[in-house]
C-alpha cells in the first residue's frame, strides 16, 4: 500500500458490526470504547462513527459515543467521520467531535438546495465532508455518472468557499463477481473514475467502502483479502486517498498467492470474461484461510489468563478484559469463580500495591473502572445462575454513603466508595444534600455494615452530629465513619461520638478508607480497633478540655479596643463602580489561571506542582493523572461543556463598629447592605491588633468594598453523569475536580480584573501566574465561611447584593453551600494592609453581641457559629 493511503476504520458502526451494535444497545458504551482505541492500535488513522440503527436514538448514541471517545488520548488523536443518513445525527455528532471532523454523507439525493445547506453547516463547524456520488436519479454506478455527479457537487461547493481540499468523495463501490454482467465493469469504473476525479478537481480526496466489493465472496476471508488488497492496490495507483478498510482483513499484495492474484486480477479489473467462474474454482482452494485479524503484540498477552487480569486491573487497562473474562469464566465453569478467584487476586494485587505506597488512588480508581466493566460481562452469566437458585458473590461488607444534608460537594465521597468498591465492598451511594432520615432509613433497608458521611462546609459538622444522636435514638449498630474536607478528628471526638456509642472513626483520606471498613467490619479486630480509637479520642477530648479551661480571652470590648488602625492611604474609588456581570466566559480563558496543586491533593497525591510530576514516588501516577486531566481539560474547553458566569460588584463602604456598611450610592446617607464580621479575641504579643474584617474598612473615610460570585459547575453534573452512566468513575470524578479548578482559577481571574480594571487600583506589570496563586498582590477576597469570616450566612447578604443567583445561577442551599458545588464568592477588600487571618475562637460575649446585630437569638447564633465556639453548648 502507498504510505499516503489513509485508512479508515470501520468497527465502530452499528449497521456494519454486530459487536458494536450489540454494545451500543445494550448501553455499553465503555467497551464500545475500546473497540474504537483497537481500530486505532490497528492502523486506523480515521474512525469512521455510525448509529444509524432502527432501535436507536442515534443522535443521542452518537453524542455520548463521541464525548467518550474525545477524552481518550490514545483515540482522540485520530480525526472521527460522523458517518449518518441522519442529518440531525450528523449535527449531534459535530458538537461533540474535538479537533477537525469529518461528516459521512451529503449528496444531491435531495436536490441542491438541501445539498448546499448541509454543506454550509458543515463549514460552519469547520468539517470536511464526504459527497457521495449520488443525486436526484439515484447512485453513480458507471465511470461517467460518477465523474459527472462529483463535477457537479465540485462546483457547487468550491462556488459557495467550501475548501476543495475538504471535499472527499466517494464514487461508491459496489459488488463484483455477482454473476450479473453488468456488475462486472464496477471495479473498474470506480479506478477510472477515481484517476479522473483526481486529474480535473483539484484538491478533492477520493474515498469508499472497500469491503463492498468483495460481498460475493462472504464467509471466504481469504479470498475477500486477496480482494481487497488487489482492488486497493489499483485504486490507489489512480489516486484514491483514504478508504474504509479493516486494516486487520487486508492481505500484502505481494504475499497473494499466484494462483490467488490473477483470477482476482481479473476480477477487480474486468479483463476476461470468464473472470468470475476462475474466482470461484480458485476460491474453493483458498476457503478458511483468512489471516486473522491482527493481533496486537503485547508480551503481557501471552501470561494466563489469571496474569492477564491480574495485569489489566493493575494497569487500569479495559481493553482485553471481556475476552480476558470470558476465558476464565470458561476455564473456572462458573461466574462467581471469575470473580472470587482471579478478579478479587488482582484487586488484592492492587490492593497491596496501594497499601504499600506503590500505587495510588487515581490508578485504584482506574482499576476499579476495569473490575466493574469484568463483572458488568459476567452480570448475565449470574442472573443465569441466581434464576437457578445459585450462590450470589459475597461482598466483603456493604457500606453506606451520602453527603449530609445541605452540602453538595462529593469528590471524596466518590472516591472512597470506588476505592471502597473495587476492594470488593459494596457500595450504597445516596449522593448529595441527603437528609438524616433518609440515610438511615436506607441503612436499615439495604442492611449495611458501616454508614459513611462526607461533608465539606462547617454547617455540615453539626448535621454530622444530628445524624449520630437520630443513630441513637434509633437504637442502631452500625459504626459510622465521618471524613470530608472541614471534618477532624477533634470534632468527630468532642461532638460527633459523644452522640453515639458504636463506633464513630475520623477518615483522613481516601486511601484509609479500607483499612478502617475492614477494621470494623471484622469479627475479631473490631472490639480492639474501637477500644484503641476510645482511648486516642479520650486524649483528644481531654486535651481540648484543658485548653478551653484556660480560657483567657479578652472581653469583646477589650478586643474592639486593640483593633487594626488602618495607617496606609485608602485605595483610590473604583473606576468603574456597582455590579458587573460575565457570562458564558470562554474557558480558554481561564485555563492559565488554574492552581493545579490543589487538584493532586483532591486525589491524593500530595506535593507541589509542577515539582510533583517528578516527584521520586509519586510522580508517574502524576503525570499519568496529570495527562488524563489536561485531555479532559480541552475536551471541557473545546466543547464548552461547563459553563462560566461571574459577577463582581464595587460599593461605597464605611466600617461600623465590626460591621462594614454598604451604602447605596456616594451621598454615603442610605443602607444597601450590611456585612457583619467576628473580631479575635485571644490575647495577641506585642502590638499585634485584634483582627475583624471590618477593620480593613476606614470609618469615615471615602471607602469601598467589594464582593463576587463565580460559578464554572453549570453542566457538570451532566457530564460527570455521562461518564458514571458508560462505567467510567474514573473520568466521572475528574469531571467534578476539573470544574472546582475552573471555578478557583476564574476566582482569580475576576480578582485580577477587578484589581487593574473595574476598581484599577493595581498598575504594576501584569504579576507571574505563580504570583498570582501565592495572592502576592493587594487586596484580598475572603469568603464567608474560611476562618476570617466562619459565619457561612454572610452569603445570603453577599448574594442579595450581588443579584448573584440571577447573574451567575448559583443557589444556597439551607447550609448556605453553594450550587453547582464549582463555585467560590466572597468579599474584595482593596486597602493595601488588608490580609488573611484566623477569627480564633470566640466567647459568649462576643456571640451574643453578633446574635443583636444579626437579629437571631443565642441559639441560632451559636448553631452558626459553633466550629468557632469558645465555650461548650
Ligand atoms: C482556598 S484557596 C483557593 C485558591 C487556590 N489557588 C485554589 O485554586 O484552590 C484561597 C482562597 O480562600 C479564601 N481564604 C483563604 N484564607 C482565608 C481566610 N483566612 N479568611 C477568609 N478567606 C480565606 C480566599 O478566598 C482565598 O482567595
Amino acid at each position: 500500500m502507498l504510505p499516503t493511503f489513509v485508512n479508515i476504520g470501520e468497527r465502530t458502526n452499528v449497521t456494519g458490526s454486530a459487536k458494536f451494535r450489540k454494545l451500543i444497545k445494550a448501553g455499553d458504551y465503555g467497551t464500545a470504547v475500546d473497540v474504537a482505541r483497537s481500530q486505532v492500535e490497528n492502523g486506523a488513522q480515521i474512525i469512521d462513527v455510525n448509529m444509524d440503527e432502527g432501535m436507536l436514538d442515534g443522535a443521542e448514541a452518537m453524542g455520548i459515543f463521541l464525548r467518550l471517545i474525545a477524552s481518550e488520548p490514545d483515540i482522540a488523536r485520530v480525526p472521527i467521520m460522523i458517518d449518518s443518513s441522519k442529518w440531525e445525527v450528523i449535527e449531534a455528532g459535530l458538537q461533540q467531535v474535538q479537533g477537525k471532523p469529518i461528516v459521512n454523507s451529503i449528496s444531491l439525493k435531495e436536490g441542491e438546495e438541501q445539498f448546499l445547506h448541509q454543506a454550509k453547516l458543515c463549514l460552519r463547524y469547520g468539517a470536511a465532508v464526504v459527497v457521495m456520488a449520488f443525486d436526484e436519479e439515484g447512485q453513480a454506478d458507471t465511470e461517467d455518472r460518477k465523474v459527472e455527479i462529483c463535477t457537479r457537487s465540485y462546483e457547487l461547493l468550491t462556488g459557495m468557499g467550501f475548501p476543495p481540499e475538504d471535499i472527499i468523495f466517494d464514487p461508491n463501490i459496489f459488488a463484483v463477481a455477482t454473476g450479473i454482467e453488468e456488475h462486472a465493469n464496477y471495479g473498474v469504473d470506480f479506478i477510472e473514475a477515481t484517476r479522473r476525479i483526481k486529474e480535473t478537481l483539484p484538491g478533492a480526496k477520493v474515498s469508499g467502502g472497500v469491503s463492498n466489493v468483495s460481498f460475493s465472496f462472504r464467509g471466504n476471508d481469504a479470498v475477500r483479502e486477496a480482494m481487497h488488497s488487489v482492488f486497493l492496490y489499483h485504486a490507489i495507483r489512480a489516486g484514491m486517498d483514504m478508504g474504509i478498510v479493516n486494516a486487520g482483513q487486508l492481505a500484502i499484495y505481494d504475499e497473494i498467492p499466484e494462483g490467488l492474484r490473477e483470477p482476482v486480477e481479473d476480477v477487480i479489473l474486468n479483463r476476461r470474461d470468464d473472470a468470475t467462474e476462475r474466482l470461484l474454482e480458485a476460491a474453493e482452494a483458498f476457503k478458511g484461510k483468512g489471516s486473522k485479524a491482527q493481533e496486537q503484540d503485547l508480551s503481557w498477552r501471552e501470561g494466563s489468563v489469571e496474569d492477564r487480569l491480574s495485569h489489566a486491573l493493575v494497569k487500569g487497562i479495559t481493553e482485553y478484559i471481556e475476552e480476558d473474562t470470558e476465558e476464565a469464566r470458561q476455564k473456572l465453569g462458573r461466574p462467581l469463580f471469575v470473580i472470587e478467584g482471579p478478579l478479587m487476586d488482582g484487586m488484592n494485587v492492587v490492593g497491596d500495591l496501594f497499601g504499600s505506597g506503590k500505587m495510588f488512588l487515581p490508578q485504584v480508581v482506574k482499576s476499579a473502572r476495569v473490575m466493574k466493566r469484568a463483572v458488568a460481562y459476567l452480570e448475565p452469566f449470574m442472573e443465569e445462575e441466581r434464576l437457578a437458585g445459585g450462590k450470589e458473590p459475597e461482598a466483603k461488607g456493604k457500606v453506606l454513603m451520602a453527603t449530609v444534608k445541605g452540602d453538595v460537594h462529593d469528590i471524596g465521597k466518590n472516591i472512597v466508595g470506588v476505592v471502597l468498591q473495587c476492594n470488593n465492598y459494596e457500595v450504597v451511594d445516596l449522593g448529595v444534600m441527603v437528609p438524616a432520615n433518609d440515610i438511615l432509613n436506607a441503612a436499615e433497608e439495604h442492611g449495611v455494615d458501616v454508614i459513611g458521611l462526607s461533608g465539606l462546609i462547617t454547617p455540615s459538622l453539626d448535621e454530622m452530629v444530628s445524624v449520630a444522636k437520630e443513630m441513637t435514638r434509633r437504637g442502631m449498630k452500625q459504626p459510622l465513619m465521618i471524613g470530608g474536607a472541614t471534618t477532624s478528628k477533634a470534632h468527630t471526638a468532642v461532638k460527633i461520638d459523644p452522640a453515639y456509642e458504636n463506633g464513630v472513626v475520623y477518615v483522613t483520606d481516601a486511601s484509609r478508607a479500607v483499612g478502617v471498613v475492614s477494621d470494623l467490619i471484622s469479627d475479631e479486630r473490631r472490639t480492639d480497633y474501637l477500644g484503641g480509637l476510645r482511648e486516642d479520642y479520650d486524649s483528644v477530648r481531654a486535651s481540648f478540655a484543658k485548653r478551653q479551661a484556660k480560657d483567657d480571652r479578652l472581653s469583646i470590648e477589650d478586643a474592639r479596643k486593640n483593633a487594626h488602625e488602618l495607617s496606609q492611604p485608602l485605595p483610590e474609588a473604583p473606576a468603574k463602580p456597582g455590579l458587573h456581570t460575565f457570562r458564558d466566559v470562554p474557558l480558554s480563558e481561564l485555563v492559565p489561571y488554574i492552581d493545579w496543586t490543589p487538584f493532586f491533593a483532591s486525589w491524593d497525591l500530595h506535593g507541589r506542582y509542577p515539582q510533583i510530576l517528578e516527584d521520586d514516588v509519586v510522580g508517574e501516577a502524576a503525570r499519568s493523572l496529570f495527562d488524563d486531566a489536561r485531555k479532559m481539560l480541552e475536551t471541557i474547553v473545546s466543547d464548552a461543556s461547563l459553563a462560566a458566569h461571574a459577577v463582581a460588584g464595587l460599593f461605597p463602604a464605611n466600617r461600623d463598629g465590626d460591621d462594614i456598611v454598604v451604602w447605596t450610592d456616594e451621598s454615603r446617607t442610605k443602607e444597601r447592605a450590611r456585612f457583619h464580621t467576628i473580631r479575635q479575641q485571644m490575647k495577641r504579643r506585642g502590638d499585634a491588633a485584634n483582627l475583624a474584617l471590618s477593620d480593613f474598612i476606614s470609618v469615615d473615610g471615602e471607602d469601598y468594598v467589594g464582593g463576587f460570585a463565580v460559578t464554572a459547575g453549570h453542566g457538570e453534573d451532566e457530564l460527570s453523569a455521562v461518564f458514571n452512566q458508560g462505567g467510567d468513575n474514573y473520568q466521572g470524578i475528574m469531571v467534578s475536580a476539573l470544574a472546582d479548578r475552573l471555578a478557583e482559577a476564574m476566582a482569580e481571574w475576576l480578582h485580577e480584573k477587578v484589581r487593574r480594571e473595574l476598581w484599577g487600583y493595581e498598575t504594576v506589570d501584569k504579576a507571574e501566574v505563580a504570583a498570582l496563586i501565592a495572592e502576592d498582590y493587594q487586596g484580598i477576597r475572603p469568603a464567608p465561611g474560611y476562618p476570617a469570616q466562619p459565619d457561612h450566612t454572610e452569603k445570603e447578604t453577599l448574594f442579595d447584593l450581588l443579584g448573584a443567583e440571577e447573574a451567575t445561577g448559583i443557589t444556597l442551599t439551607e447550609s448556605y453551600a453553594m450550587q453547582p458545588g464549582a463555585s467560590v464568592s466572597g468579599l474584595y477588600f482593596g486597602h493595601p494592609e488588608a490580609h488573611y487571618f484566623g477569627t480564633g475562637k470566640i466567647g459568649r460575649d462576643q456571640v451574643a453581641d453578633y446574635a443583636e446585630r444579626k437579629g437571631w437569638d443565642i441559639e441560632t447564633a451559636e448553631k452558626w457559629l459553633q466550629p468557632i465556639l469558645a465555650y461548650d453548648t
